[in-house]
């Protein structure tokens, strides 16, 4: 028998080993960058060079750009950092940024973001003959090849995500969005309308919300085809689906940071990327439209027509790297959503932000618009958007203060060899390229706080490096919708600012204050504006 005092004795010992191994893990895991012969950053139990991402009261962005200042203010082009105990390669000389996005892309083809194959339901599987063993992606089971094809081109790697990006090119031609452009034009007449009527002179708008309306009817057309209303209907089922994806409670955000340190026992635990209300939503949307479509032979401009003739091309079969399979429109209809909606919507707010701060930089862009549309019988057309030099130096700028990835990321596929030293980054090693830190470093930008689209002429453009802005990534990674998020942009900002005047309301929060616990940059509160007629 043991006694009460013996059992307290033990279980204090269990716990004091018990803390020791960690405490001990962590000291020799954080070693790790000292163990390459490689300067790091003194990172911090438990978190490593990170806050604690829940209590934290800094964005991600924030804090990736003050890593990046104590990094430069030693002197170093390069470091290690942890995530929690995870080294990660954090680069900040354009040089070598350059070689990990464009020169040596061989090395650095995969994003590193936490995927499940197996349990992540845009990511379903079908069964096919005759796909290469050697594929990391494909399963043999019961002597059929199990080929999982629902997965997007954010989350995929290697020969998979090339041969995806390979098909999905096409669809972003300047043709293509020509051929689009219409359906963003019509959105954005309602989006005028909603002014004009609704708001200006009425009431004060959280500009973001609108604006978000305003996207995702534009990809929700383009992607899925459909009409989504979200003036009329602002809790529509695809909006509220929408911003779902983009408001993580306090346990998404600590299992997503628990997934990207710890991905293959997340997987192993069968943690999900995508949430199956989420992605089950998505699935049902695609797949009704596709089949409403086949049967009544309707045919539309937008993305899911071009990925429905590339299903249907004939003579090929699914997985022969031409055709796409059901899942596989079903994933890039959902990551075009993911991808496109927040991304253009966070882009305008932040530029009208910055307009409403200065009234005289509004004025020359609305100058701008109606001497452009003037020349074109005053309706926006394809061409007239190009024709907006300076509103294109204004989105430049504000992608600059405000990138909405503040960080982006590869994953080391093969050792290499840093070029000009003997470092060597280990295969499978995380790398940081921090975007924020490259956009407000002054050897590139003077005064970085200060808004000055003057930044962006083409004169001043060509005396910068070309990877000191970032805010769509770089080489063959780089982001596949940029030209439609810009046109869909500058569709937005003419269809409001053309007959409209906007100022900052006193409900928003000068200076900004970046969300803490937001996955895409974004002001705390939100951008409040007055909107007055002309
Ligand atoms: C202003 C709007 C947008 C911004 C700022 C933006 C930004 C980005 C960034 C930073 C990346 C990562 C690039 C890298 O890792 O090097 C990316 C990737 C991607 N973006 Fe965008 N994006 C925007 C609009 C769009 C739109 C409208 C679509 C689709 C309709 C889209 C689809 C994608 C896809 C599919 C990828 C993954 C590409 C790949 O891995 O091959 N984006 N975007």
């Amino acid at each position: 028998m043991f006694s009460g005092s013996c059992f307290f004795t033990n279980l204090v010992a269990v716990v004091v080993t018990t803390i020791a191994i960690v405490y001990a893990f962590f000291i020799w895991s954080f070693q790790y960058w000292k163990r390459r012969g490689l300067p790091h950053l003194e990172p911090s139990i438990p978190f490593g060079n990170l806050p604690n991402p829940i209590t934290s009261k800094t964005s991600f962005g924030e804090n990736a750009k003050m890593l990046y200042q104590q990094a430069k203010a030693r002197g170093l082009k390069h470091c290690g950092i942890f995530i929690m105990t995870k080294p990660t390669w954090f680069v900040l000389d354009l040089e070598l940024v350059k070689h990990v996005f464009t020169r040596d892309f061989q090395f650095f083809t995969d994003r590193g973001f936490f995927f499940n194959e197996k349990d992540d339901p845009i990511g379903k599987s079908s069964y096919i003959q005759g796909e290469p063993k050697s594929d990391y992606k494909y399963r043999d089971l019961r002597n059929l090849k199990r080929y999982r094809d629902g997965a997007h081109l954010i989350a995929l790697g290697g020969t998979k995500w090339k041969n995806l990006r390979a098909k999905m090119t096409p669809t972003f031609t300047s043709g293509k969005m020509k051929m689009m452009f219409q359906t963003m034009v019509d959105c954005g007449l309602i989006l005028e309308k909603y002014i004009e009527e609704d708001v200006a002179d009425k009431q004060v708008i959280d500009i973001k919300d609108v604006l978000g309306r305003f996207s995702t009817d534009v990809i929700g057309s383009c992607a899925f085809g459909l009409d989504c209303n979200s003036f009329k209907e602002p809790n529509s089922p695809f909006r509220v689906y929408g911003k779902k994806v983009f408001q993580p409670s306090i346990l998404d955000t600590a299992k997503a940071f628990f997934a990207l340190t710890f991905p293959d026992l997340a997987r192993t635990l069968g943690m999900r990327q995508i949430k199956p209300d989420i992605s089950n939503f998505f699935t049902k949307v695609v797949e009704d439209t596709i089949s409403y479509r086949e049967r009544n032979n309707v045919t539309r401009n937008d993305f899911l027509q071009l990925m429905i003739e590339m299903k249907n091309k004939k003579g090929e079969t699914a997985g022969d790297g031409k055709t796409l399979t059901m899942n596989e429109i079903v994933a890039q209809s959902f990551v075009f959503f993911i991808a496109g909606f927040e991304t253009s919507s966070t882009t305008m707010t932040f530029a009208l932000f910055e307009l409403a701060m200065h009234p005289e930089i509004q004025d020359k862009v609305r100058a701008e618009i109606k001497e452009v549309l003037a020349r074109h019988d005053d309706k926006i057309t394809y061409d007239s958007m190009n024709e907006l030099i300076y509103m294109n130096q204004v989105i430049d700028e504000s992608m600059r203060k405000y990138p909405p990835l503040p960080v982006l990321t590869r994953v080391a596929v093969e050792n290499y060899k840093v070029p000009g030293e003997d470092t060597v980054i280990e295969k499978g090693t995380m790398v940081f390229l921090p975007v924020i830190g490259v956009h407000y470093d002054e050897d590139s930008y003077e005064n970085p706080e200060v808004f000055n689209p003057d930044r962006f002429s083409p004169e001043n453009k060509q005396k910068r490096h070309p990877y000191a802005h970032l805010p769509f990534g770089g080489g063959p990674r780089v982001c596949i919708g940029e030209r439609f998020g810009i046109l869909q942009a500058k569709v937005g900002l003419t269809s409001l600012l053309k007959n409209h005047k906007i100022s900052l309301n006193e409900k928003t929060a000068v200076p900004l204050v970046i969300s803490p616990t937001s996955q895409i940059t974004a002001a705390d509160g939100g951008v409040w504006l007055n909107v007055s007629k002309l």
